[in-house]
């Protein structure tokens, strides 16, 4: 390998863009809400690969690394164990692979709720080694100080309240918020402390429609739904279950494509021509002349 090519690992990883000024901002994003009317909605899919980016850059306002990859992309059982190397590792290639969404890369379970010092380190080492625009972490009043730690020391932060699918295990699984008035006055407060924190967008997930809305409309931030309301200001999906990756999805998944049926029938087709010889053939074959 030659030298001239040996950059350091966080240089390399965060890779210059084909047009770095050309990248939506993250207060560009914050500004799409004027005076609490969003004319323009948010558009946001979640990535883990380059290839994944690459397709989905043109369409999208924001990328999201979710940690939502540890079960999507890794099979484990739920966010919890995801890692911040994998989220390093995967928000780099996603970077690598878009030149026009601001990328937000996902704070796994355990790497912020210590206290805003731990976070402001972990996510300084997703800003830097990725070359992402911000990060998101779950959590509403609990984390509002966490988020004006980091806003205000230069790390744009996206909050995520409702079904905090990190906090399953206090929660009891993946039922949707909001449905007493008690879960409901909570959501509505947290939505509001991490507006007034600096949070510069909010996920709103798993949360019964009037208090989505009503949660959108007490934030001066965009909110981004996911099974949310359509008047939330933007909206995000899992990629794979978009794209009919998965038999069994959450409610509030809408399938645009049918990916397992056109990847199980290719497999299926090849699998039949490698066994009865006519893969490969004269094409895919090197000839002496
Ligand atoms: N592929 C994928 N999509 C997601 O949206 C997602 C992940 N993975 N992993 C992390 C979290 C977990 N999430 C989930 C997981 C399951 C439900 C779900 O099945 N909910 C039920 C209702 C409640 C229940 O029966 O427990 C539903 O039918 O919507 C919802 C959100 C959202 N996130
Ligand atoms: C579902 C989205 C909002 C997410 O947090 C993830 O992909 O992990």
């Amino acid at each position: 390998m030659s030298t001239t090519f040996q950059l350091d690992t966080a240089t390399s990883r965060a890779n210059p863009t084909p047009a770095p000024m050309k990248r939506l901002t993250v207060p560009a994003i914050r500004r799409r809400k004027k005076d609490g009317v969003t004319a323009d909605p948010i558009v946001m899919l979640t990535a883990y690969t380059a290839r994944q980016a690459q397709l989905l850059d043109e369409h999208c306002d924001l990328l999201l690394v979710g940690d939502s990859l540890g079960q999507v992309i890794y099979g484990l059982p739920s966010s919890v164990p995801v890692t911040l190397e994998m989220m390093i590792a995967h928000g780099a290639a996603v970077v690598r692979g878009s030149y026009h969404a601001a990328v937000i890369v996902d704070m796994p379970f355990g790497t912020y709720e210590q206290s805003p010092q731990q976070a402001f380190e972990n996510a300084a080492r997703l800003l830097k080694e990725t070359g992402c625009a911000g990060v998101k972490l779950e959590g509403g009043v609990a984390m509002a100080e966490t988020v004006r730690f980091l806003n205000e020391r230069g790390i744009p932060v996206m909050g995520h309240i409702g079904l905090t699918p990190q906090a399953v295990n206090v929660l009891g699984g993946y039922n949707a918020r909001g449905r007493s008035d008690a879960e409901a006055a909570k959501i509505v407060a947290d939505a509001k402390a991490l507006d007034d924190a600096g949070a510069f967008s909010i996920v709103i997930e798993g949360v019964v429609e009037p208090i989505a809305i009503a949660a959108t409309q007490a934030i001066a931030c965009p909110s981004i739904g996911i099974g949310g309301s359509a008047q939330c200001d933007g909206q995000v999906l899992v990629t794979e279950d978009m794209l009919g990756m998965f038999e069994r999805v959450p409610r509030f998944v809408k399938r645009y494509a049918d990916m397992a049926s056109l990847v199980s029938q290719a497999a299926a087709n090849y699998a039949a021509e490698v066994r009865d010889r006519s893969f490969p053939g004269i094409e895919q074959t090197y000839q002496p002349k």
